[in-house]
């Protein structure tokens, strides 16, 4: 074994993990800590951090494989908690990618909100050395898959990016619905999947019968999968090999004019928008005029690099590829997913197909409590929206709520997230109107249109008729939970299509339902009548007509257009009932009656009274205690903070959330 030392003129210290300056002729070299890097044509490596000047080498045999025989894309596919984020961060450690002193509790999920709700919302991407037993060094880029329903379309741009997928089923649970929906997308993409049957080390694993399920049930051939253990870190080693040998290379299309797929891209504050990209045709250097297929954009590559997992500029990526663009974009709306970057002179005819704009499924107003936080929340969304495509808004006027925003969100866990950053980050307080889908009306006089807010339904004598979104349901639930949750669906009028048995005592359940009775409060329906145990999906399949009225709620008199929601009309005499008993628990006694009233096209359908009281709060606290009193009179304050005066009324946040928790049946 030949030693040799690494020369200082190959490192140029000042990024993280040094980028080596000037070419290495000849063979790779490996370092002290296993990494590799050595010339391959015109692509530079990257040296580790850990790699100090002077540090010995060992020099490996020549490359036989050409750079893009070496580069393996793959991403992994899993249902929440069956150890995706585990697996990510033993490959990384396995790789010497990341050591395990830097690595951080789960690196590939960062954001602060998913590590709190312990799921991933912006992809991440992590390069690899990675050295493998038939002697090559090989580049492996994993790509980070979203996790949940509402990215569907981001998640379908990220697979796009990758010839290959881990389809990760934990042992203990097989397979679950968001399992089926992800493996469908990727054998659509025509992906080579590798099946990892991970959690082995749990006393209640059955990797057998979990084998034999995903061969039933998603006709994949298990007979190769690997048995692992993200946690105990079984399986790692063979999981890296099969990536290696079963995922093909790509493609190697250098001659051709370039095109690279956009499958993810975030706004730093610093440096502008960052996107992360995969060439399939060509090569991007540094400084290159380049456009942007969809928006049209003329732009510069300022910096491009690859991800190892933190930044390196490389100065030229080729066919294959994977990495990071800046190019002064200032809002993530100007380089979209789904987007094909060209060369701006004599580029590409045709862009990647597949690009969609990321349509917004459910609507909401938000509003400031305070009137005087408007500028601040028209300045925080624009912010948000600076880092977040999807996010849409626009300036709402309430007749009860005062300005505010018609905000559209690709679905309740992005409406949950875009409201919580405003809070925290920003420091608003605020009252979000309950979530509406986006019906297609046809006015008695003009054309259909489209409307996100029911406040804006034109009167019963001024429609043809309403459409609605349907969605496609399919739900996953151990057998002895089929029952009530037949029952959930039916309450929610969904139509019944298909049930299928799975093993491990498990049974699939296949719906279509509106989507308005999904964005309630379904899954926490779905959540606790299965005990936890149940999983769902939904896709969406078009617009249906039905007999939908609007129904008003007015309190003291005055119609709260905020309050308003379309229904379903044999519901909307049950539903105005509930929605007046719960208001009337919801909203404060005044010192004055105050009636609540649901009506439909002016005809009250339901109402309830709140009989008048004077609230003394120090009432109860006789004696002389100055700082009991003072600690009540603040909790009342409290309490004022996040309610709407309406008219004489002051109305709280969950009163507009009511249409959420009434019972629906
Ligand atoms: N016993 C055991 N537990 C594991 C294994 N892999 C992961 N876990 C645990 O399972 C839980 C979920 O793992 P994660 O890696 O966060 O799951 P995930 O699929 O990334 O979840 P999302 O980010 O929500 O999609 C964690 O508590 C892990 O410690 C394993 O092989 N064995």
């Amino acid at each position: 074994m030949e030693l040799g030392f690494v020369p200082s003129w190959i490192l140029k210290p000042g990024v993280d993990g040094l980028a080596l300056s000037k070419r290495v002729q000849g063979s790779p070299v490996r370092f002290p800590n296993g990494r590799v890097c050595g010339q391959t044509r015109r692509v530079r490596r990257v040296v580790p951090t850990a790699v100090e000047e002077g540090a010995k080498t060992e020099q490996l045999p020549p490359y036989t494989k050409t750079p893009s025989e070496r580069i393996r894309n793959f991403c992994i596919i899993a249902h929440i908690d069956h150890g995706k984020s585990t697996l990510a961060d033993r490959l990384l450690q396995e790789t010497g990618t990341v050591s395990s002193r830097d690595l951080k509790e789960q690196f590939l999920d960062n954001m602060d909100l998913e590590r709190e709700r312990g799921i991933t919302i912006k992809l991440q991407t992590a390069r690899m050395n990675y050295t493998a037993d038939d002697g090559e060094h090989y580049s492996l880029n994993l790509i980070d898959t979203p996790g949940h329903v509402d990215f569907t379309y981001e998640v379908s741009r990220s697979l796009m990016a990758c010839e290959g997928a881990l389809l990760v089923v934990d042992a203990s649970q097989g397979v679950e619905a968001q399992t089926l929906a992800n493996v469908y997308l990727a054998i659509e993409q025509d992906l080579e999947i590798i099946p990892v049957l991970n959690k082995i080390d749990l006393p209640g694993a059955e990797p057998e019968r979990v084998r034999r399920e995903i061969e039933e049930v998603i006709g994949l051939d298990c007979s190769n999968a690997i048995m692992a253990s993200a946690k105990a870190g079984i399986g790692i080693p063979e999981i890296l090999e099969s990536v290696v040998h079963n995922i093909p290379a790509p493609k190697d299309n250098s001659d051709k004019p370039l095109r690279a797929l956009i499958y993810d891209s975030y706004y730093d504050s610093y440096r502008g928008v960052v996107t992360y990209f995969r060439i399939f045709d060509g090569q991007l250097h540094e400084g290159e005029k380049i456009k942007l297929m969809a928006t049209g954009k003329n732009l510069d590559a300022d910096e491009i690099g690859v991800l190892a997992p933190k930044q390196v500029s490389t100065g030229l990526l080729e066919s294959g590829e994977v990495g990071y663009l800046i190019s002064g974009v200032k809002s993530v709306e100007d380089a979209k997913v789904g987007d094909t970057i060209t060369i701006a002179k004599n580029g590409a005819e045709e862009p990647i197909p597949g690009f969609e704009e990321a349509k917004p499924m459910v609507f909401a107003g938000i509003f400031p409590i305070d009137a005087g936080d408007y500028p601040a929340l028209k300045d925080a969304l624009g912010k948000l929206k600076l880092n977040d495509a999807a996010l849409s808004y626009e300036v709402e006027n309430s007749a009860a709520m005062g300005f505010g925003f018609r905000c559209g969100f690709l679905g309740l866990l992005h409406m949950d997230v875009v409201q919580e950053r405003l809070e925290r980050e920003y420091g608003i307080d605020l009252i979000t109107t309950a979530p509406s889908v986006v019906y297609r009306v046809k006015p008695v006089k003009g054309e259909l249109m489209m409307l996100d807010n029911p406040a804006d339904l034109p009167e019963a004598t001024k429609r043809e008729y309403i459409e609605e979104p349907y969605v496609k349901l399919e739900m996953i639930t151990p057998e002895e939970f089929v029952g009530p949750l037949m029952e959930l669906a039916q309450e929610r009028r969904g139509n019944f299509l298909d049930m299928r048995y799975l093993v491990l005592g498990r049974t699939t359940l296949v719906y279509e339902m509106p989507l308005a009775e999904l964005v309630t409060d379904f899954f926490d329906h779905l959540k606790s009548r299965s005990k936890g145990y149940a999983s769902m999906e939904y896709s969406m399949i078009g617009y249906r007509q039905d007999d939908l009225v609007k129904l008003d709620v007015g309190v003291n008199g005055e119609t709260i257009d905020a309050l308003a929601c379309i229904v379903h009309r044999e519901k909307a005499y049950g539903l105005g009932a509930e929605l007046c008993k719960k208001l009337k628990e919801i909203i404060p006694r005044m010192q004055f009656k105050v009636p609540i009233q649901a009506s439909i096209g002016g005809k009250v359908i339901a109402s309830q009274h709140l009989s008048a009281l004077r609230k003394d709060v120090l009432a109860k606290c006789y004696g002389g205690d100055i700082s009991r009193k003072k600690k009540l009179l603040k909790k009342q304050a409290e309490g004022k903070k996040r309610m709407k005066s309406v008219g004489k009324v002051d109305v709280p946040q969950e009163a507009f959330k009511a249409m959420l928790s009434v019972k629906r049946d």
